[in-house]
């Protein structure tokens, strides 16, 4: 659990005291203003900032069964970094050794240059996790529940907090009568309020509607921008694709493809592909493609190195031979091929 807040409430713990990190200043009360929900902050460039987490030659084990085997990763502030893999990969084990809940059998792990391990208390304070599991309790209102968390922290709410997330008509509302999507909701409101330095985020959007995926995807950019470095672990590849700064693929304990999607995708063949009807004389235009081509039917597929000539090429030869080109698609190489290709299923 992370935590929340009902717009325009006062924290019953106002009586001011520890200075916590991420928050922008103190009130009158003493007590921590929350930083604002939209940072106008101009990140520092990440490539001069020490890692906010990383791991190096990672190594952990289940008895003989090796779960995480020799994994590298570094992540600086203000990075998504995307951690995606199969069933069983072990990113699970990986996020929990960077919440300090499993000691490596080989290697490291730091998080804000710490051993999570030996420093949790730190941890947490200036790291939050949103999972699939929330530890909300269920008699509490959700205005309750950010009434709850604001005075365990000492912070005053953030305007807009709940209108952010899509909460604002259900702040009466008991949390154990929330959706699980609402609920996600509600986890992600409360990582909002003190802006943590790390934000480990598991399957955040996991059971949201498309549109409240969509405003998950604005508010981790958002903490991004304003610094936050977020571990982001997910199935949906479009999600990676769309929000991770650099990606990194799992594959039974191992890490076997890392980088910014460019990077990862960039050996990676394009396609064009579509319908032609009646058959066409191929042979012209499979002399000139530096790709090949393969047909079923009427539908025919361009697999190839060098998309813009051959799709040039196509275009020309259907000009020339007067083919009506129907569904014509043409496009790079994608996470979902590269997953393809290392022979493992995003699930
Ligand atoms: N407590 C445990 N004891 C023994 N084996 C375990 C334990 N926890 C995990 N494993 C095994 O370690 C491997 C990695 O598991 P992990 O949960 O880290 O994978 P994952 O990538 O998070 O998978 P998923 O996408 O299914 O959540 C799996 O083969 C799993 O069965």
């Amino acid at each position: 659990m992370t935590n929340v807040i009902a717009i325009g409430d006062e924290c019953p713990g106002d009586r001011g005291g520890t200075a916590l990190p991420g928050a922008s200043g103190t009130g009158d009360s003493g007590v921590m203003e929350a930083n604002t929900l939209h940072s106008t902050t101009t990140a520092p460039d990440p490539a001069a900032l020490p890692p906010a987490f990383s791991a190096r030659g990672l190594t952990v084990r289940y008895g003989s069964f090796t779960a995480v085997d020799t994994v590298d990763f570094s992540v600086r502030p203000g990075q998504i970094f995307a951690l995606l893999g199969t069933n069983g990969a072990g990113k699970t084990t990986t996020v929990e050794t960077l919440l300090g809940l499993h000691r490596p059998h080989g290697g490291q792990v730091r998080v804000l240059g710490v051993d999570p391990a030996a420093d949790r208390r730190r941890l947490s304070r200036e790291a939050a996790v949103i999972g699939q599991e929330t530890g909300f309790a269920e008699d509490l209102t959700v205005a309750e529940t950010v009434r709850l968390w604001c005075g365990l922290h000492r912070l005053r709410p953030p305007s807009g907090l709940l209108e952010k997330v899509g909460l604002d008509h259900r702040s009466g509302i008991r949390v154990g009568a929330l959706s699980g999507g609402e609920k996600r909701r509600l986890d992600l409101a409360l990582a909002l309020v003190n802006r943590p330095k790390v934000l480990f985020a598991d399957e955040p959007t996991t059971g949201l509607d498309p549109a409240s995926r969509k405003q998950t995807w604005k508010i981790l950019r958002g903490l991004a921008d304003g610094g936050t470095a977020v571990l982001l672990t997910t199935h949906y590849l479009e999600e990676a694709e769309r929000l991770a700064d650099r990606i990194a693929i799992m594959n039974a304990g191992r890490l076997v493809a890392s980088g910014t999607l460019a990077e990862i995708t960039a050996g990676l063949q394009a396609t064009v592909s579509g319908a032609v009807s009646p058959r066409p004389d191929w042979r012209p235009l499979q002399g000139e493609l530096s790709g090949s081509l393969s047909l079923e039917g009427k539908e025919f597929r361009i697999t190839t190195g060098a998309l813009q000539d051959d799709l040039h090429r196509l275009l020309q030869w259907a000009a020339r031979s007067g083919v009506e080109l129907e569904g014509l698609e043409a496009r790079q190489g994608s996470l979902d091929d590269l997953f393809t290709t290392i022979g493992t299923h995003a699930g």
